[in-house]
């Protein structure tokens, strides 16, 4: 299944790091050329840590995507922000990913002090190119300094029109040690289905929901029973309170319905194949705030 790598093959572990909504899910993704991650225009999509595997033919670049760096305000946020700043660690390489829409914030030094003293190699990746419009110079001008305080490389690229992608994936493959091949070739995350699949229920509460409601929901993937024809999906979606039951299920139950019609969409194209999917609502009180309850739902220090 793994195949003995060529006497120059390059392989290694680059880490996505940045402040929320930068971009990072979705540069993985388009570097993978397939939905892994999912993504959202609400800060904190993240919550794991997810891999994806790029291979090319003269190198494995394991990518490791972090939840956003952010100030955690309870068990959930500090669990999350810890995983994201020990990955760091371990890497070959770690990209600084920031807004290429925006100046350098108060965010993203946090993060950058955050690789500073990890030590570890690093480049700066502005994202969101696309949005540059007329005072663009000036802020690239602003990140290219700071990169060469730092000995930092910087690169520029747009995750969703995939401009100065081949660029960043040339880069990469220069800065990885010769090496094996990780994974087999053919696998492009190092998830489960069963994993996506409660992601992608999660990105339409998200993208569906407001306010503090998506922040809290939790989603477990109960059963999948693989028939010939249909893939049936049993989920449940964990929420706090009573008032964001209501809110999940809607009147005459209409949300939950758009929530699993396009989550099954989705889930159709991740298995290539029909699924029928029914969701549960259930009110599990503070669930973000009880290490046990964090674990049980799959959210455990990495
Ligand atoms: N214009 C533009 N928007 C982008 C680009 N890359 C990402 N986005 C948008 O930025 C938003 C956030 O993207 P995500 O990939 O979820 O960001 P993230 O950094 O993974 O966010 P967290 O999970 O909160 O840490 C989404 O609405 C994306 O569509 C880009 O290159 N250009």
């Amino acid at each position: 299944m793994i195949p003995e790598p060529s006497t120059d093959f390059k392989s290694g572990f680059v880490a996505l790091v940045g402040r929320p909504n930068v971009g990072k899910s979705t540069l993985l993704n388009a570097l993978i050329g397939q939905k892994i991650a999912i993504t959202s225009p609400v800060a904190q999509t993240t919550r794991n840590r997810l891999r994806g595997i790029l291979t090319l033919p003269h190198a494995q670049i394991v990518l490791v995507d972090t939840p956003g760096i952010h100030k955690p305000h309870h068990l959930l946020g500090q669990t999350i922000v810890r995983n994201a700043i020990g990955a760091i660690s371990s890497v070959d390489l770690t990209i600084l990913m920031v807004d290429g829409g925006d100046r350098m914030g108060s965010g993203d030094r946090f993060v950058a002090e955050t690789i500073l003293q990890s030590k570890a190699p690093a480049i700066l990746g502005v994202n969101k190119i696309d949005k540059l419009t007329d005072g663009g110079a000036e802020i690239i001008a602003s990140y290219e300094s700071f990169a060469a305080e730092h000995g930092w490389q910087v690169v520029q690229f747009s995750a969703t029109t995939g401009a100065g992608l081949a660029e960043l994936q040339t880069i990469m493959c220069d800065r990885l040690p010769l090496g094996p091949y990780y994974y087999p070739p053919d696998l492009v995350t190092d998830q489960p289905e069963r994993f996506i699949m409660g992601e992608l229920i999660r990105e339409q509460v998200l993208l569906l929901t407001r306010e503090e409601v998506p922040h809290s929901v939790a989603i477990s993937i109960d059963q999948v029973d693989e028939q010939p024809k249909i893939t049936r999906v049993m989920a449940t979606l964990h929420v706090e309170r009573d008032s964001q039951k209501g809110i999940l299920i809607g009147k005459k139950g209409q949300m939950l319905k758009e929530i699993g019609t396009k989550a099954r969409e989705q889930m159709q194209k991740l298995i290539m194949g029909a699924v029928h999917l029914e969701i549960f609502v259930k009110v599990q009180p503070k669930w973000r705030s009880s290490r046990f309850q964090l674990a049980d739902l799959g959210y455990r220090p990495e």
